[in-house]
């Protein structure tokens, strides 16, 4: 049997940390690390949707895991997802993550393209071939991948032994049982919804990663610690209150992102810069919403976290 307890818990996504001209800034990398390491997660989950992967280059991505592991090493579980979509430049990334030593690579299916299923786990394992001692978790999300995990599929990668669950991104909370009761024991799986941590943790996810976790990771701590201690009616109030200020975040025109990272800098002082283009930066005029999400999380917290 494998010990996954190392990836059971909080593992925020990662934010791309931009100095002011809009490159990666390696020190703006390291300064977020400390900050979930004083959070108290269990890991962090670097270069996926957070991350904007898809707008980064191999270097980018290369430069902010090399700086994450500097950190984070042996105080952090470390998932760096490495798909960019072609099997070539994944494989560089896979091989680069295992001589960092991190705990785990992912990848979504590649896109654009539909191909057969057959082609997605010949993508997949030759990403992982070039970790061959690396864990590998498949990433499903198929409203952004357009390709959606099956279970023949998830059956097929199953061979893989380096394969150790699927972090589940699609809405369904009933896909999280499936892969579950697919997998049993020896295997993980993720809760990707932030909106339903509860609802995905309940039916059978061990862990949850997730894109808001990072502004308010306490929130997010203290809705596990509820689950764990079934206290299940405190968990619910928490979850609609994390939900109220994830609708929050999203009720602009704004890329929630470029909110977070707004959010960050009123609530943590930490400036990770914007988002990168084709994504919305912050718009002036929807600065109120980063700051009265905020607000709505330094409430949420001393009312759930401090005043227990
Ligand atoms: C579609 C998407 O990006 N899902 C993320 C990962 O699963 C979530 O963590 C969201 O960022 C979060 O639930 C906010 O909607
Ligand atoms: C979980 C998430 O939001 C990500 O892939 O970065």
């Amino acid at each position: 049997m494998r010990n996954l307890k190392k990836y059971q818990g909080v593992l925020p996504a990662f934010y791309a940390c931009y100095d002011d001209n809009g490159e990666i800034s390696a020190a703006r990398v390291r300064e977020l690390v400390r900050y979930f390491i004083a959070k108290g997660v269990k890991g962090i989950y670097v270069n996926g949707s957070s991350g904007e992967c898809i707008y980064q280059s191999v270097q980018d991505r290369k430069t902010v895991i090399e700086a994450v592991m500097a950190e984070a090493k042996g105080k952090l579980t470390v998932i760096n997802h490495v798909a960019c979509n072609n099997t070539k430049d994944s494989m560089e990334l896979a091989a680069h993550s295992q001589a960092l030593e991190v705990d785990a690579i992912a990848a979504i299916p590649p896109i654009y393209f539909k191909l057969p299923e057959a082609a997605i786990a010949t993508y997949w394992n030759s990403i992982s071939s070039a970790a061959p001692d690396t864990d590998f978790i498949i990433y499903n999300i198929p409203q952004l991948a357009g390709v959606a995990l099956t279970n023949n599929l998830y059956a097929v990668m199953r061979k893989n032994p380096r394969v150790i669950g699927v972090k589940n991104s699609s809405m369904a909370v009933q896909d999280i049982q499936m892969f579950n009761l697919a997998g049993g024991e020896n295997y993980i799986v993720f809760n990707g919804p932030d909106e339903q941590y509860l609802g995905g943790r309940v039916m059978g996810a061990k862990a949850g990663i997730g894109g808001t976790y990072a502004v308010m990771p306490e929130l997010f701590l203290q809705l596990e610690k509820c689950i764990e201690e079934q206290n299940l009616t405190t968990a619910a109030k928490i979850q609609y209150a994390i939900n109220d200020i994830i609708y929050k975040m999203v009720s602009g025109k704004s890329n929630m992102y470029a909110v977070a990272k707004e959010i960050l800098r009123i609530n943590a002082g930490i400036n990770i810069g914007s988002v990168r283009e084709p994504l919305t930066a912050l718009l002036p005029e929807e600065k109120y919403i980063a700051e009265e999400a905020a607000e709505m999380i330094n409430c949420a917290v001393t009312k759930y976290v401090k005043e227990n």
